[in-house]
């Protein structure tokens, strides 16, 4: 892929939303009542939409002019490890308290079913790296609320955050666009 490559925007790609749309699974009470969950493991172990999304994403930190590719523990770290490869830049994770054993920046969040701690190695980044953030889902907006903040305190600047799919009625784009500022997000799949 080439560094001049395009973003689009996912609405200006029907075809391509409707692929990604078509692999994910609404699996409902998990993992507590009342949450619909929303699985991606079907789109996963699917190659042609796995690589659709990698290309997608990878056009979008080029287009920002990223180089490093933040994912969030776990799933994040499914998406944005490919990007990052695929784009040509590092890859550095935001895992969940007590996982990194280096020293570490650390910051508390809420999530739609719990709460939690999440950690980075602040070394992995230095005031030259553009960081772009992706993550599966954005639901509470809590947990790419609290990476941003993260990524702020390395001193990094941020390229953006992308994740696949919004979930527009818990109003966590409003969330992660005041802590973005002028910083873009974009999302792949809302629903
Ligand atoms: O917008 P929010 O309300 O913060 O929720 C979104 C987050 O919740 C999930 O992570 P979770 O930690 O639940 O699970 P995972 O370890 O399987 O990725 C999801 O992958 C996002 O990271
Ligand atoms: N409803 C949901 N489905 C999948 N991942 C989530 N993360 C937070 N809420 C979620």
């Amino acid at each position: 892929m080439s560094p001049q490559a395009e973003a689009s925007p996912a609405s200006s790609r029907p075809a391509l939303a409707d692929l990604l749309l078509s692999r994910i699974r609404d699996v409902p009470d998990y993992p507590q009542p009342g949450v619909l969950f929303k699985d991606i493991t079907p789109l996963l172990a699917d190659p042609e939409a796995l690589t659709a999304l990698t290309d997608e994403l990878a056009a979008f930190s080029l287009a920002q002019g990223a180089t490093k590719v933040v994912g969030l523990e776990a799933r994040g770290f499914i998406l944005a490890a490919p990007v990052a490869v695929r784009a040509g830049m590092g890859f550095v994770p935001v895992r969940k308290a007590g996982k990194l054993p280096g020293a570490t920046l650390a910051q508390s969040y809420e999530l739609e079913y719990g709460t939690a701690e999440m950690e980075i190695h602040a070394e992995d980044l230095t005031p030259d790296d553009r960081v772009l953030i992706i993550d599966d889902v954005l639901a509470t907006g809590g947990t790419a609320e609290a990476a941003i903040h993260l990524i702020r305190r390395t001193g990094a600047q941020l390229a953006g955050l992308a994740v696949l799919m919004e979930l527009t009625f818990l109003s966590g784009r409003d969330r992660v666009t005041g802590a973005l500022g002028e910083a873009p997000y974009q999302a792949l799949l809302t629903v």
